[in-house]
């Protein structure tokens, strides 16, 4: 049975250029008092079944709030059809519907007769919902005392006890505690197995994928693709790729670009015999060497030569290396390390600790990754050339960065082949 049937949703928000604050700016600027309009929705049709659980995801604007709050009733769409079977109880935006002068345990009174309690009912849930919020302390303060992190655990702790058939709920849980987020999430797993139908944005994928039957994917105000979860996610993952790679490719341009300019700037290309002695760390510590040898230009691409900065785990990935030399050298040696984003070196490799003898030198080297078996998160790719001692003629750290996004929910920083056997 649908509990929640939307029908060709539009809805629209007036957008007022500066209305100036004060009636004289109001008077002489009259054009200031025009808007714009603009539709957060266009045309949004879904239908959710009782008990189901739902993820609403998208980038930021997409619609998502606007969707929940036209479910919750606070505002109306200008176009189509809401049907709602059911009591909804509701979390949206932190702190709305608490009055910031009355006292936890008032505002709890407040809010939970918004949601339908009278206060006989209210008055058996009060110890339980005090309980939940962990605020026993803070009860009787007036609410503008308490952190938003406070605000959320007391809202949340209100809405999951109105004995509500729906439940909707923006991403408000992120600014809770991880202990708290983790009986928050409890909490919505026992009332999904009790048939409470759920919907809840979330930036999470993971937290969607664990506790969601159905993800709905909104674009602009549309919903570009509803229903299986994982299917849902890999295709709003490969549009986020794809959207990032175009930036990035543009953002490590101009980083190369003015890590170069900086360095050559910073230091003119000296090739004095003393000067092999100098391997500080200059430019902020970013690049450093005797610039013998000198790293032109890093790139990375995919299998199909594309150039990326955001990678599917287990991809290959080449790593293109353009160099020059200023001066005739005996040895050379390329490497690069793979450092996450709280410095952790993820791994690290040289031509030569690899046995590839560097016997001429054609101003590019490339090093091909099969797999690249990182866990999702942000990396940093360093880049250095030096003689066989290590003598760095160029060192570049953080020459470029890139994602890595995992389709599972493995942790750590490697992702190990592996098989289970149940014996
Ligand atoms: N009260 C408002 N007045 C004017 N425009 C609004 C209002 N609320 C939302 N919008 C606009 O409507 C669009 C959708 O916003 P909405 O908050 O629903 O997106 P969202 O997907 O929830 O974003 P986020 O992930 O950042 O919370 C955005 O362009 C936003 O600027």
């Amino acid at each position: 049975m649908d509990v929640i049937k939307v029908k060709d949703v539009w809805k629209k928000y007036k957008i007022y250029h500066d209305k100036g604050s004060t009636l004289k700016e109001r008077i002489l600027f009259k054009n200031r008092n025009r808007y714009e309009e603009r539709w957060a929705l266009k045309g949004i049709d879904l239908d959710i079944k009782k008990g189901e659980t739902v993820g609403l995801i998208g980038e930021n604007g997409s619609g998502k709030s606007t969707l929940l709050k036209l479910l919750t009733k606070i505002i109306y769409p200008n176009k189509g059809e809401i049907e709602i079977k059911g009591k909804v109880s509701s979390l949206l935006e932190l702190g709305a519907g608490f009055h910031p002068d009355m006292t936890g345990r008032e505002n709890i009174y407040m809010n939970a007769s918004i949601f339908g309690l009278t206060k006989e009912e209210i008055d058996k849930k009060l110890d339980d919902i005090i309980s939940f919020s962990g605020l026993e302390d803070f009860i009787d303060n007036p609410v503008r005392t308490y952190s938003s992190g406070m605000y959320m655990r007391l809202a949340f702790s209100v809405a999951i006890n109105v004995d509500a058939d729906i439940l909707l709920i923006d991403e408000v849980l992120a600014v809770g505690d991880t202990s708290f987020q983790k009986k928050c999430i409890e909490k919505m797993v026992e009332l999904k197995n009790k048939g409470v139908t759920i919907v809840f944005v979330s930036h999470d994928n993971n937290m969607v994928k664990r506790l969601c039957d159905k993800a709905i994917w909104l674009k602009n105000g549309n919903i570009a693709s509803q229903g299986i979860v994982k299917d849902v996610i890999n295709n709003y993952l490969d549009h986020l790729n794809t959207k990032s790679n175009i930036k990035c490719t543009e953002d490590s341009k101009n980083e190369i670009n003015s890590t170069n300019n900086q360095v050559i700037s910073e230091r003119e290309v000296s090739i004095e015999k003393e000067e092999v002695k100098d391997i500080k760390p200059a430019n902020k510590n970013k690049r450093w060497g005797n610039k013998y040898v000198e790293i032109l230009q890093v790139d990375m691409f995919d299998k199909d030569n594309k150039s990326k900065h955001i990678f599917i785990s287990g991809e290959t990935v080449r790593i293109s290396i353009k160099y020059k030399v200023n001066k005739k050298v005996d040895d050379v040696v390329f490497g690069i390390g793979i450092f996450r984003d709280d410095e952790v070196c993820c791994y690290g490799t040289n031509t030569f600790i690899d046995n590839y003898k560097i016997d001429k030198l054609t101003g590019r080297i490339d090093v091909e990754i099969d797999n690249l078996n990182l866990i999702t998160g942000k990396y940093y790719l360093d880049v250095a050339v030096h003689d066989k001692f290590g003598l760095p003629y160029d060192y570049i750290k953080k020459i470029l960065s890139f994602n890595v996004e995992t389709r599972t929910e493995e942790i750590g920083v490697v992702r190990l082949a592996h098989k289970w056997h149940i014996l």
